[in-house]
Formats: C-alpha cells, structure tokens, sequence
C-alpha cells in the first residue's frame, strides 16, 4: 500500500511543471523553499546560490592557489565539481588543488582516497595526499589500538585540521575550502550553545575562519542544504533522492568512518529534523542566529600565540596536537583528552554531556569536538 501511495506521489510530483520556467516538468522538490523545479533550473539555482555567497562574501582573489579539503565524501566531492565548474564558468582566476588527509583508517579512508584520485582525473585538478603517519608517525588505527574506540575522534579532529594546514602549505595554497554545509554549521550552533563554548560559538557560523592563522578556511557551502548535495538518511520530504550529486551521477564515497559508526551528531540533528518539519527554513534560522549571537566585551576569550614546541598556532603553551602526541609516545594516551579552560564550557559542558549520555545521545562531533 505505502508503495503505491509513493508511486502515486512520484507521479503527481512528476506531472507538474517546473514552477521556475514552467516549460519543462519538476524532477524534485526543493528541500529549502519546496518548490518544484526541473533538473535544469535545480542546477542553475544551485550552483548560482553558490557563485552568489563566494561573490557576496569576497571568498577569493584572482590567482589565488585554494586547496579543496578532499575526502571522497558527499560534501567535498560535489564541493571540487562546482568550484571547478564556477572557476571556469566566472572566471574566477583560482588554481584549484585537491588536499587530502590520510588518516590511516583501512577499509574507510583507504577506500575515500580511492574516489579522490579518480576524481583528480575526472576534475583535472591535481591531488595532494598527506598522511598521519608521515606528520605525526602515527596512524588512527595505530591510535584506536592504543586509546580504544571512546576519545579517538577527538586525536582525529586535532590532526586533521592541523595536517590540512601543513598539506596547503607545503602546495603554497593561499587559502583551504570545505565542504561542511548548512546543515553542519546548524547543529554546531546549538552543539556551542549546549556545551556554552563561547569561544567557538562566536567563529563557527563565519563562512571564512583562520584569518590570524596560518592559512584561511572557507565554507562555501555554508548556506547549502545537505538533502540538496545527496541522499540523505531521514527522508520525509518526497523525492529528496534527487539531489544534485544524484543527477550529475558524481563519484563519491558513502561510508561512514568505521571508528564512529554512531557519529551523527544525534541530538542536534534530531532536533533541527523535528524543526524543519514545521519551518523547511529552520537550518537557516538557526545559522542567522549564531551569526547574530553578540558576545558581551567582558567575557574572555582564549588568546592565540603559537606553540613552545611546533610552531602552530595555539592559545596554550603547547598546542592540542603536540599535547596529544606527547602522550600517545609516552604511552599515556589519554594525557591531554578532555577540556576545561576558562571560557570553554568547563562544568556547563560536562552536565550537558551527561545529560545527553544519558539519553544515549554523543555531544561530539563526526570528527571529535574540534570541528569549528
Ligand atoms: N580526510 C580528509 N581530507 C581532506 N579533507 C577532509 C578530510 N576529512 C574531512 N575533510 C574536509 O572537511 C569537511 C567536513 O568533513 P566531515 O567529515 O566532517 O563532513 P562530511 O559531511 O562527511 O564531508 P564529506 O562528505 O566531504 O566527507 C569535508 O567536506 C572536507 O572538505
């Protein structure tokens, strides 16, 4: 019955005229807004939404050198597809590169690194890969053994986002690009709110971050909704497998990390999810009010210097990934796990972090807590 109740949809969906040039028949309905549109106007207003927040928010300079943080998911891959189809088509001027992270997790990033260079040659753009192991002598599945399935996202998180900052400086990138999207920018948002991290919550909804740092991170997909990039799991609007991923048929990889097998961000996806179904715009809401969070001049925030023993930027003496790793050598692996600087959630973090446990839901993110 369910069956043909979709195939009744599916066909009523069908028969419409695309409501933006109503000439040729909706393919899909629009998760943002629910317009039914056609595969070529989806393209359009994808991709034009795209070159309009890169365009609004200054994002590049001609001739800068910007590295595609590529990990052969969803997000990345149609992020390397749509930059290089925007730099060709608005002249753009940027010498775009691929820049992956091999975190040494076999059976999954093995299997990513695979689609990147496949991808490298569907793209033309060429490929950086940089390892854990090289960086830090290390790799993740060398980490799990030692510390167990528990803190390893939070080893992941520090070295990846270090090990992107030293991979686009050794290819003199001026600037690296993610593909972290609409709905990731939300849940961390609340994730800040709920762990009171003040600190974070003031940078995480900035499309660009790391301007003091050693190089800038971009978030062009800011305002994209992840159900318009690819299939998502929690489907309740009709027709979400056509996405833009789907109908340009791009080569992706679709697991999920072995490491974190539960690594939703549980409660705030479940949250917004509950949201949208009464307000389609609530993702969007959600990032326009971290954006317009003011923090009050008195409340302190950490203060960058640069790491004693690597030269990274840090707000301590030494920096988290050299903490992590002196521990790890020392064979003290969980020196260093865990968060309690003034201004960082502290006490607020941990209550909500065991009142989350306790309805079997994780506070951390995909990647650890250190994705912002
Ligand atoms: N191993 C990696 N190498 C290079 N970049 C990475 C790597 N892992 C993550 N990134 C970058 O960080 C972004 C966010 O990654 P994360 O794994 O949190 O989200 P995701 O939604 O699974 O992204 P994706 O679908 O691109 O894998 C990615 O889109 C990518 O740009």
């Amino acid at each position: 019955m369910e069956g043909v109740e979709a195939s009744e949809k599916v066909k009523r969906t069908t028969a419409r005229l695309c409501s933006l040039c109503n000439q040729r028949k909706a393919a899909l309905k629009r998760p943002k807004t629910l317009e039914q549109i056609c595969r070529e106007c989806f393209y359009n207003v994808f991709e034009d939404e795209i070159h309009r927040v890169i365009i609004e928010n200054n994002l590049f300079k001609p001739g800068e050198r910007i590295a595609i943080g590529a990990s052969g998911g969803k997000d990345s891959t149609v992020l390397a597809y749509v930059l290089s189809e925007l730099n060709k088509r608005h002249n753009y001027g940027l010498d775009l590169f691929l820049l992956s992270i091999d975190e040494g997790i076999t059976g999954y990033r093995d299997d990513s690194l695979e689609t990147v260079k496949r991808n490298e040659i569907q793209y033309g753009l060429p490929l950086k890969i940089v390892s854990y192991k090289e960086l830090y002598g290390w790799t993740m599945d060398e980490i799990v053994k030692a510390i167990g399935l528990k803190n390893n996202c939070t080893f992941c998180g520090v070295f990846r986002r270090q090990a992107l900052d030293r991979g686009a400086s050794l290819i003199h990138a001026d600037k690296i690009v993610t593909g972290h999207n609409a709905d990731d920018i939300a849940e961390t948002v609340l994730l800040n709110i709920l762990r009171g991290d003040i600190a974070r919550l003031s940078r995480c909804t900035s499309i660009t971050t790391g301007e003091d740092g050693p190089i800038p991170r971009c978030k062009p997909f800011k305002y994209t909704y992840e159900k318009e990039i690819v299939i998502y799991p929690f489907i309740f609007f009709s027709l979400t497998f056509n996405t833009y991923a789907y109908f340009k048929k791009l080569d992706y990889f679709s697991t999920e990390c072995i490491y974190s097998p539960n690594a939703y961000r549980g409660f705030a996806r479940e949250f917004i999810k509950d949201l949208e179904r009464i307000r389609p715009r609530a993702i969007l809401d959600i990032i326009r009010s971290g954006e317009d969070f003011r923090i009050s001049t008195t409340t302190r925030m950490p203060e960058q210097g640069t790491c004693q023993r690597c030269g990274y930027i840090s707000s301590q003496k030494m920096c988290k990934a050299c903490v992590l790793l002196e521990g790890l050598n020392r064979g003290l692996p969980k020196l260093g796990i865990g968060r309690k600087k003034p201004g960082s959630g502290g006490q607020d973090q941990e209550q909500s972090k065991r009142l989350l446990e306790k309805k079997g839901l994780s506070l951390h993110g995909k990647h650890g807590n250190v994705d912002y």
